[in-house]
């Protein structure tokens, strides 16, 4: 695929195309992720439709026996016995019924009525096996009974949205760090890494920190009002109190603290400028690195009001992504076998062909919410100046968080509003004469 078309603001109407036998038809891409599943239409810059992946579900009601809460709205009311679960485990499928049931949640009513209507395009990690492929193109023709289907490589997707069909994928989603180098639009099977130290892992570095450190952890819901309190000063808020058996679960609590963790990395959590190991990182106390890390500090307050200045400590628990024995203690991947983000692009690289080694390196792209830590393009590129001293290494990263966070589902917007891209479809005749197996023929 080359040539991609600029993709529509979203102030102006999806372009229509032909699909089959001349009807005029929007496809739906759907990009599900382990923390968001993003839907839209092809041809527009944005997905209409985004939802939380993580979803509420009370056990034991309705005749179905169980009934979901989908939806940032509803997963986040207090529902006493409410368990929040995901569907997702390693970044694929571990769950088919409920996801299933996001997937089609976020395309109806949220984007059309008419889901039978419409072609569809979903996104899969590399490391997607074929029976979950099989599972997702049952799903989109016999669930949803769509009229064609494509599976597309998140990474080539993310690619694709930087303009780029040769390169290779650095993507920071929540379950890992995934490393792809593509070319022409095709995934390079053997370099395709990954490693267990998405935002996950970050969020558990985070508790870790917090609780070897005596910092109380409150979450939003837990709070009815607050008054304003000094640094490091004890909380004055009034908390929510709940009668017996009226509680929110211990999944609500965890999930709804792991928003407060999320606002952590975006405000406060940062990584250090490398290249190599984060100084004085193994060997605490840590004040010699606090007179070159940034010596003021960042504010950081706690849903209640609890506020305190984290110094080095905020490199610290972002150190692990690139220097996994820099792990703080908690239940992690193995420190001594897990590979860092140096060493996955290392080992992306190695087999990669000499010739084809200088075009790669000149279009690294920086992808997913996961990489909008502070700092974290600015060390991949030292890491990558060091470690591969040539002229003509370039890391791309969107400056903007929207494309950032939305990158794979904006290349699948583009792909899919091809011209060329109309003769890749799996249509549902095909589908049906081939069975599920046609995705392994089809979708590379
Ligand atoms: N500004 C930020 N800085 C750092 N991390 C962030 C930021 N915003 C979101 N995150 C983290 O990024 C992760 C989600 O990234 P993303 O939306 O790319 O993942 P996903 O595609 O849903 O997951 P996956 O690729 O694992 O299936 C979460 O762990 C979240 O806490």
């Amino acid at each position: 695929m080359s040539g991609l078309q600029p993709v529509l603001p979203s102030n102006q109407a999806p372009s229509t195309f032909e699909y089959g036998g001349g009807d005029e038809i929007s496809a739906i891409v759907l990009d599900p992720g382990t923390s968001w599943i993003r839907a839209g239409f092809a041809g527009e810059d944005t997905p209409k439709s985004v939802i939380p992946s993580d979803y509420g579900v009370l056990e034991g009601v309705e005749e179905k026996g169980k009934k979901y809460f989908i939806g940032d709205n509803d997963v986040h009311s207090i529902r006493p016995g409410m368990e929040v679960r995901n569907p997702m485990s390693d970044g694929i499928v571990a769950d088919w019924e409920a996801a299933t049931t996001l997937w089609r949640e976020a395309i109806t009513p949220r984007l059309t009525m008419a889901l039978s209507e419409h072609p569809l395009l979903m996104t899969e990690p590399s490391w997607n096996p074929p029976k979950n492929r099989e599972k997702t193109i049952e799903i989109a023709f016999e669930d949803f009974d769509v009229p064609a289907f494509y599976l597309a490589k998140a990474g080539v997707c993310a690619g694709f949205a930087s303009g780029k069909s040769t390169g290779l994928v650095i993507d920071v989603g929540a379950s890992n760090i995934s490393v792809t180098p593509i070319h022409d639009g095709l995934v390079l099977r053997k370099g395709c890494v990954r490693s267990p130290l998405g935002g996950e892992f970050l969020s558990n570095q985070i508790r870790a920190y917090f609780e070897s450190a005596n910092i109380p952890l409150s979450a939003h819901y837990q709070v009815l009002s607050k008054t304003a309190v000094e640094v490091g000063k004890p909380a004055e808020a009034t908390y929510r109190t709940f009668a017996p058996g009226e509680e929110p679960t211990e999944s609500y609590k965890r999930f709804q603290e792991e928003r407060v963790l999320t606002e952590f990395k975006e405000c406060t959590a940062q990584v250090w400028v490398g290249p190599g190991p984060l100084p004085g990182n193994n060997n605490p106390p840590l004040e010699a690195a606090h007179a070159i890390l940034s010596p003021g500090g960042r504010t950081f307050e706690f849903p209640d009001g609890y506020n305190l200045v984290f110094n080095s400590e905020r490199f610290r628990i972002t150190e692990g992504i690139f220097h996994p024995p820099s792990m703080l203690t908690a239940p992690n991947p193995d420190p001594n076998t897990t590979p860092g983000l140096n060493q996955l692009i290392a080992n992306a690289m190695k087999d990669i062909d000499v010739e084809l080694r200088q075009m790669i390196l000149n279009n690294i792209v920086i992808t997913g919410a996961g990489s909008l830590l502070y700092g974290f393009t600015d060390r991949v590129n030292a890491e990558i100046a060091a470690a591969f001293p040539a002229p003509r290494v370039r890391v791309m990263a969107a400056g903007n968080s929207v494309e950032r966070r939305y990158a794979s589902w904006l290349g699948g917007s583009i792909l899919a509003s091809l011209g060329a891209f109309h003769q890749l479809w799996v249509s549902k005749k095909e589908y049906e004469e081939h069975g599920p197996n046609i995705v392994e023929k089809r979708c590379k």
